[in-house]
């Protein structure tokens, strides 16, 4: 691997300080801006989101996935019309020519009552833990991501040249959603194996936490070719473009293609959060061109794909 290449780090602190500067806003702004168009990715610190509350999620992720697998089952994303709760190891294809992802998930996002249940919106599937072990601190870590995906979809619109009121509609109740995820030990040598095949993600933007330590994420730069290992290092959250803002900015921040394998031998989790957006939204910065697919047509098409619900 080219030695000076790796995915750039961010310091957000300047942007998301209250008393900011205008001067410290646009530095970060266009360190974003070049960061989504070369790499598609980018890891942060001064993101405002404290150790312990990222520990707590990672704790979180723990003892849900100790819960014995029959608990578990019961709480199959598959029984829920919101998209909600457990996917099994295996039960995932994110790359089509690899084997099935050797990783388990469960997606947790906005509480919706549940007289107005559709399509990634409606309860969650809460796992039968007391509300301080789990829910509260997950509820919790979500805030700071909504908080945290509001104000990067603010960067990303400016680096594009377009006015914060371009993003009203976009943010508007948006779908927003975790991913608890473990992945066990990575035993097998077959080289189609990966903990999560190599893929783009579907939304507008994702916010990784990993477990420190655990390394396992890796980046592939279209430059280079080469694939770059992404560290897992305490406080620091990856963020990157998925398949709907490389669309709408007409391909001026990239949707990069990213894989995990667990290289850690021993169990590892992580938390991505998917900010997809108002689910009735079109492109928010060039109405009228593109395709006009809404976001929620999006998400449907590569969920269904991903988990063989549909034609491939
Ligand atoms: O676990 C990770 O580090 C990344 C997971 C990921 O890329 C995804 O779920 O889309
Ligand atoms: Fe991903």
């Amino acid at each position: 691997m080219t030695p000076s290449l790796a995915v750039p780090t961010i310091d957000l602190g300047s942007y998301l300080r209250p008393n900011a500067s205008a001067e410290g806003k646009a530095k970060v702004i266009e360190q974003v801006r070049a960061a989504c168009s070369e790499y598609g990715f980018f890891q942060v610190i001064g993101h405002g989101v404290a150790v312990s509350t990222q520990c707590q999620m990672l704790e979180c992720c723990q003892t849900l996935f100790r819960l014995p697998q029959e608990q578990k089952e019961e709480l199959s994303l598959k029984n829920s019309v919101a998209r909600r709760g457990y996917e099994r190891i295996g039960e995932q294809v994110l790359d089509s020519k690899a084997l099935p992802d050797q990783k388990e998930g469960f997606y947790i996002g906005r509480e919706v009552p549940v007289d107005d249940v559709s399509f990634l919106r409606g309860p969650n599937q809460w796992p039968d833990l007391p509300f301080t072990v789990f829910r509260e601190p997950v509820t919790a870590y979500y805030q700071h991501m909504l908080r945290l995906g509001n104000a990067l979809l603010e960067m990303l619109a400016i680096g594009l040249g377009h006015e914060l009121q371009a993003l009203d509609n976009f943010t508007k109740e948006p779908v927003v959603n975790l991913k608890l995820l473990h992945y066990p030990p990575h035993l097998s040598t077959d080289a189609r194996q990966f903990g999560a095949g190599a893929h783009t993600d579907f939304g507008s933007i994702t916010v990784l936490l990993q477990q420190p330590g655990k390394h396992g994420l890796q980046v592939y730069h279209q430059a280079s070719g080469e694939w770059l290992a992404v560290p897992a290092v305490e406080d620091v959250l990856i963020v990157n473009i998925g398949d709907l803002i490389n669309k709408w900015s007409g391909g001026r921040y990239s949707s990069t293609l990213h894989r995990v394998i667990n290289t850690s031998d021993d169990d590892r989790y992580s938390v991505p959060c998917f900010y997809h957006g108002n689910l009735s939204a079109t492109n928010p910065f060039e109405p009228g061109r593109t395709d006009g697919e809404t976001v929620e047509e999006h998400i449907r098409r590569k969920f269904d794909t991903s988990y063989g619900l549909s034609a491939k």
